[in-house]
């Protein structure tokens, strides 16, 4: 029994023997066969460690690395324009160096070289309409985020209305938000709307800040949109003292038909003439409108009842007595600014066509002598900064068939453009890079509260355009244009100066040449 046991013992012991030496001969040739693949997984590891190589998000930037420098002839920084580099590590500009200490700097990294081009934050445009959710067919946050990017806009705050329904509450927000999310290819913030029915609730209000909206947005006039009506001074008084609270701004559409103003008659003209337009919307309602403004604004004063809050006179027109007004608030100590758009300052009525409704926006474009002022107000720093405006629709509402400049949907499409506009029409009044940065990224940050936007320099988000002020092109059929309907804009068959080679969001290259990255790697910006 006991040898039996010994035995078979024994035979178990050599069968364990055999099947270990079997195991062990198979587990060598496993290791060799694994071991190659061992061997390039590391060095990948290696690799992508050292060289910054993104392993999940590749797809949002049409490099392959995320640390590397951009380097130029001419980088605006705030303090002037420099020859250099910036370094660009994950999302951060984590240095700017300048050409005499390039040298000094590790030569194994990646330099994307640009020459003369100039090198500047990205744009931020305060006002655009993407008309997402609800009227995606008038734009919507693909096509609009990728013009934006194409036009070296990096970031761009969506106004409540257009969509549908307007963004009015913290539900409407949300489904803003839900629509935003995947689908833009630049960071995104959100204007909530402030009209009759939320403005006196100042719980909903509350709410509306606390999910996130970056400030409120309001008409004094008929907006043209049913689910966002227009609201007096005594609401803007009721929403400037909740907005102090969280120091947000309230931006105003600033034109009204007060009593006072005996508006002209235009029974028998022609509405097919632009005369008849410019007739019915004259700067007597932009005056009108903020003399009203004024009498609330006081509140946003040092010690004032809204103190803490701000406002702000988006897309002026009338160069006199509104810009007046707005001087003299700013001169009492009242938190107050203004912007202008690109159309103001390239159009006057005087070359729009009678039936061209492309050009038809509110406040309506003025005459010549208007425009000069406007650029004269803006250089001597009367005007804070500049924004879009972009105001598409589908071109069936354009009317632009029939011509009808009183029918036709009232808004520019520019988006894209307004680097180059900006640049084109400002250069005979001798803008420089500085005013740009300063009038499309350092001051809208500021309104937009972005504290990380809006200039280059260490430590902030890397949003960076890079445009060659030098070429000039046509916006014709050639040329790769991504606002959904080209055919609206007032600026297509232009010829411009001023071409986007590159944008940067976050660190990634997400436009170049007419390509964007294929993901939509934007961020909703919200509020805390
Ligand atoms: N409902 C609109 O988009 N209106 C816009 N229309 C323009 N500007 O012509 C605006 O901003 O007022
Ligand atoms: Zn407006
Ligand atoms: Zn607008």
């Amino acid at each position: 029994m006991r040898r039996f046991r010994e035995e078979r013992s024994g035979r178990v012991t050599d069968r364990l023997r055999l099947s270990c030496r079997r195991r062990g001969a198979e587990m060598e040739g496993l290791l060799w066969r694994v071991l190659p693949l061992l061997a390039l997984l590391s060095s990948l590891l290696l690799y992508s460690y050292f060289s910054g190589f993104k392993t999940s998000h590749n797809d949002c930037s049409l490099l392959p690395y995320s640390h590397y420098w951009i380097r130029s002839k001419r980088i605006v920084t705030p303090e002037g324009v420099i020859a250099g580099a910036v370094e660009v590590k994950g999302r951060n500009i984590t240095s700017v160096v300048k050409e005499e200490d390039w040298q000094g700097i590790s030569k194994g990294e990646r330099v994307l070289d640009y020459g003369e081009a100039v090198v500047m934050p990205g744009l931020i445009d305060v006002h655009a309409h993407l008309d997402d959710p609800g009227r995606s067919d008038w734009e919507g946050f693909p096509s609009g985020t990728k013009a934006a990017a194409a036009g070296g806009i990096t970031t761009l705050v969506d106004m409540p209305l257009n969509n549908f329904p307007s963004t009015v509450s913290t539900e409407t927000l949300e489904l803003k938000i839900k629509a935003a999310e995947k689908n833009i290819y630049v960071d995104v913030g959100f204007w909530g709307g402030l009209v009759p029915d939320n403005a006196y609730n100042s719980s909903a209000l509350e709410a509306l800040l606390q999910a996130g909206v970056l400030g409120l947005k309001s008409f004094m006039c008929p907006s043209g949109i049913d689910d966002f009506p227009m609201t007096d001074a005594s609401h803007i008084k009721e929403g400037l003292s909740v907005l102090a609270k969280y120091r947000r701004p309230l931006l105003v559409h600033a034109e009204v038909q007060p009593d006072s103003i005996s508006m002209p008659d235009l029974d028998g003209d022609d509405p097919r003439s632009y005369y008849t337009y410019l007739k019915s919307r004259p700067p007597l309602m932009e005056e009108g409108a903020i003399r009203e403004l004024l009498t609330v604004s006081k509140d946003t004063r040092p010690g004032g009842r809204s103190e803490g809050a701000h406002l702000h006179v988006v897309h002026l027109s009338d160069a006199s007595s509104s810009l007046e007004l707005i001087e003299e608030a700013k001169r009492n100590g009242e938190s107050v600014t203004v912007e202008t758009c690109p159309h103001y300052l390239a159009f006057s009525a005087e070359d729009i066509q009678d039936g061209d409704t492309r050009f038809k926006c509110a406040p309506p474009i003025r005459d010549a002598a208007n425009k000069e002022k406007l650029w004269e107000a803006l250089m001597a720093g009367k005007i804070d900064m500049l924004s879009s405006d972009h105001s598409p629709t589908v071109p069936e509402l354009k009317l632009l068939r029939d011509g009808n400049f009183l029918r036709a949907w009232g808004g520019i499409s520019s988006l894209q453009f307004v680097l180059p506009v900006t640049w084109t029409y400002g250069r005979k009044y001798g803008l420089t890079l500085e005013q740009m940065a300063h009038w499309w990224s350092k001051r809208p940050a500021e309104l937009a509260g972005q504290r990380l936007k809006g200039a280059i320099v260490t430590g902030n988000y890397a949003d960076i355009v890079v445009w060659d002020p030098d070429t000039e092109f046509y916006l014709d059929d050639n040329y790769p244009v991504f606002i959904k309907h080209p055919t609206i804009s007032a600026y297509m068959g232009r010829r411009l100066a001023g071409k986007v080679l590159a944008t940067f969001l976050t660190g990634n290259l997400v436009y170049e040449e007419g390509k964007h990255a294929p993901a939509a790697c934007g961020a909703t910006i919200l509020a805390k």
